[in-house]
């Protein structure tokens, strides 16, 4: 399927999975605004980009998520500048268990700013033609561990609010798609966090549990994340879905009890 004339939005898109899903949505020739907080790697990955695809067909943005006027100021500018918004990815996050508030702030409350700005620029609501939203969570939202306990829980409300709002959107008529993906471990500087004091704070002690279990489980690269993601915003069968990515099972869905009479 192609995603010509098409628009997207990627949080954090500069590296790791969110560079990957960037890439992915320029190959099938979306336009893409690439948000993120470190302008260096946004820069260079948009000159990549340009080399690659043509310059014309993304922009980069810094934008510090968590800032609500300026994530607000970069959908904005989007909009201005390709004249229209199709698709969000709301994929920035960080592992801090140190600064846990901050990590609050950026896993999960930009993710419910990014979403609501979604729904404003895209929604039948608010008079747009519809759209798409993938949240990204983690498969610490299914496997917990003593190692990351606020990471944890910002994956757990990211995969809650993103099935609540799939149900506001069907209830409300929004003609917004809404879907969470959960990996588990990927290749990404991300991932190297947890092994630094800095990162993890008193739970630092409990590193060497956790590279047993990527030792375990595996690791996985960023192209594969990208590759669900892709999925998800292609198959128009696909809301309130929530997607998971392992290396014993590769791409696959969690299915939930009904909830009961
Ligand atoms: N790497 C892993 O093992 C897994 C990662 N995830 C999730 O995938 C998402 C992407 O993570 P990775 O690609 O691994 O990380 P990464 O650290 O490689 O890339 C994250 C990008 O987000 C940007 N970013 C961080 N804070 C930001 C902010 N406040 N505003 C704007 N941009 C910001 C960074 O500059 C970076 O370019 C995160 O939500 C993470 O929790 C989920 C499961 C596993
Ligand atoms: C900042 C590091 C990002 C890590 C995110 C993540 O996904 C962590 C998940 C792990 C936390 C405790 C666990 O045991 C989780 C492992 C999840 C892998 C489960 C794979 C199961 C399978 O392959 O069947």
């Amino acid at each position: 399927m192609s995603l010509t004339g098409m628009v997207a939005l990627v949080t954090g898109g500069a590296q790791g999975i969110g560079r990957a899903v960037v890439h992915a949505l320029m190959q099938k020739a979306a336009k893409v605004a690439v948000l993120d907080l470190n302008p260096s790697c946004g820069e260079a990955c948009k000159a990549e980009l340009d080399a690659e695809f043509g310059e014309g067909n993304c922009i980069f943005i810094p934008c510090d998520v968590s800032n609500g006027d300026a994530l607000k100021d970069a959908f904005q500018k989007t909009v201005d500048t390709f004249g229209r918004l199709d698709i969000v990815v709301n994929n920035a996050g960080i592992n801090n268990e140190k600064d846990w508030e901050k990590t609050i702030e950026v896993n999960l409350a930009s993710v419910i700013r990014g979403t609501y700005l979604a729904l404003e620029h895209m929604s039948r609501e608010h008079g747009k033609d519809g759209g798409i939203i993938i949240n990204v969570s983690s498969m610490a939202a299914f496997f917990h561990s003593p190692h990351q306990p606020v990471y944890t829980a910002t994956k757990y409300g990211v995969t809650g609010f993103t099935r609540a709002m799939a149900d506001a959107s069907s209830e409300s008529n929004y003609g917004v798609r809404i879907n969470v993906v959960c990996p588990a471990f990927v290749n990404t500087p991300l991932l190297r966090s947890v092994e630094h004091e800095d990162n993890m704070g008193k739970f630092v002690k409990f590193k060497d549990d956790f590279k047993s279990r990527m030792a375990k489980f595996g690791i996985l690269e960023p192209s594969l994340i990208a590759k669900g993601i892709m999925q998800l915003i292609t198959d128009t069968n696909l809301h309130g879905a929530v997607m998971k990515i392992t290396s014993s099972k590769g791409i696959h869905f969690h299915t939930y009890e009904p909830l009961s009479a």
